[in-house]
C-alpha cells in the first residue's frame, strides 16, 4: 500500500532529461507494481546501456477493460515505491497529453525532448500482441525496441506477428548495447533470468491496490 499520493499534476510531470540521454519507455498499467517491472527495467538499463528508464503508467491499456484500475496516482504512488533507483523515473504524463495509445506518446515525446534518443521496452507477452496496437509499424519506425523474456512468453514472442513482420530489423543479442544507435526499425530479444511476478497473480491473491480510493 502506497504511502502518500502525488498530487495529479505531481504524477504527470514530464521527467527531467538533457539532450544526448538515451532513454527507455516502459509502459505498463502497474495494476499492481512488481519486482518484474523492476527486473525488466535493470535487464534493458543495464544490457541496453541506458540513461535512464521511464515507467509511463498508463490511463487506461486501450486492449484491456479499466473498470476496477486504481486511479493513476495510487498506480504511480506504488511504482515511485517499488522501482526505488536512480536511474528508474515514474510518470504518468500520458494522461497529461491525453492519450492512451504509445504511437501518440512517442511522437509526442519525440517533439518535447529533442536530442533525446528512445527506446521502447516491453515485455516478450508484450511482443505478442503488439500488432493489436495502434500504428504498430509506425512505432517500431520510430523508435528501437527491446523485448525482455517472460515466462510462457520466451519462445512464443519470437513468433508473434510483429517479430515475423519485423524479423529483417532483429539484431543479434550480442549487439544490444549498440540498438540505441540503429535507426529505427531496430529491435531485440534479451534472454534473462526469468521472473515470475504478475500483476494479475497479485491481485489474484488479495495484494491488489485499492480501487476508487481517490
Ligand atoms: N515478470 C516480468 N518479466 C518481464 N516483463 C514483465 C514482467 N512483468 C511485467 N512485464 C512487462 O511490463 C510491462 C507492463 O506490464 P503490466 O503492468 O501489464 O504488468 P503485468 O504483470 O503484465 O500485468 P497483468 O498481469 O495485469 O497483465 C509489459 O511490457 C510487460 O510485458
Ligand atoms: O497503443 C496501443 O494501441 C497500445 C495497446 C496496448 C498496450 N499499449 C501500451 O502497452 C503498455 C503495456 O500495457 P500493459 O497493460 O500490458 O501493462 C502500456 O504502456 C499500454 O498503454 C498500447
Amino acid at each position: 500500500m502506497p504511502g502518500t499520493l502525488p498530487t495529479p499534476a505531481d504524477a504527470r510531470r514530464l521527467p527531467s532529461f538533457s539532450p544526448g540521454m538515451t532513454i527507455g519507455l516502459f509502459g505498463g498499467s502497474f495494476n499492481p507494481p512488481h519486482e518484474g517491472h523492476r527486473h525488466a527495467s535493470l535487464v534493458a538499463l543495464t544490457r541496453l546501456g541506458l540513461d535512464q528508464v521511464w515507467w509511463l503508467v498508463t490511463p487506461g491499456n486501450p486492449l484491456k477493460d479499466n473498470q476496477a484500475l486504481p486511479s493513476l496516482e495510487m498506480r504511480v504512488a506504488a511504482a515511485r515505491q517499488l522501482a526505488d533507483h536512480p536511474r528508474i523515473v515514474v510518470t504518468g504524463i500520458e494522461a497529461d497529453i491525453h492519450t492512451r495509445y504509445t504511437y501518440d506518446t512517442i511522437a509526442w515525446l519525440q517533439r518535447r525532448c529533442p536530442g533525446v534518443t528512445f527506446v521502447w521496452i516491453m515485455g516478450a507477452d508484450n511482443l505478442a500482441g503488439f500488432h493489436r496496437w495502434q500504428h504498430w509499424r509506425g512505432i517500431a519506425s520510430r523508435v528501437a525496441i527491446a523485448v525482455v523474456a517472460r515466462p510462457g512468453a520466451t519462445t512464443k514472442g519470437p513468433l508473434a506477428k510483429a517479430a515475423r513482420v519485423l524479423a529483417a530489423f532483429r539484431l543479434p543479442e550480442y549487439e544490444a548495447r549498440n540498438l540505441k544507435r540503429h535507426r529505427p526499425p531496430a529491435w531485440v530479444f534479451l534472454h534473462a533470468p526469468l521472473d515470475s511476478n504478475s500483476s494479475t497473480a497479485l491481485r489474484a491473491r488479495g495484494h491488489g491496490l485499492p480501487v476508487g480510493e481517490n
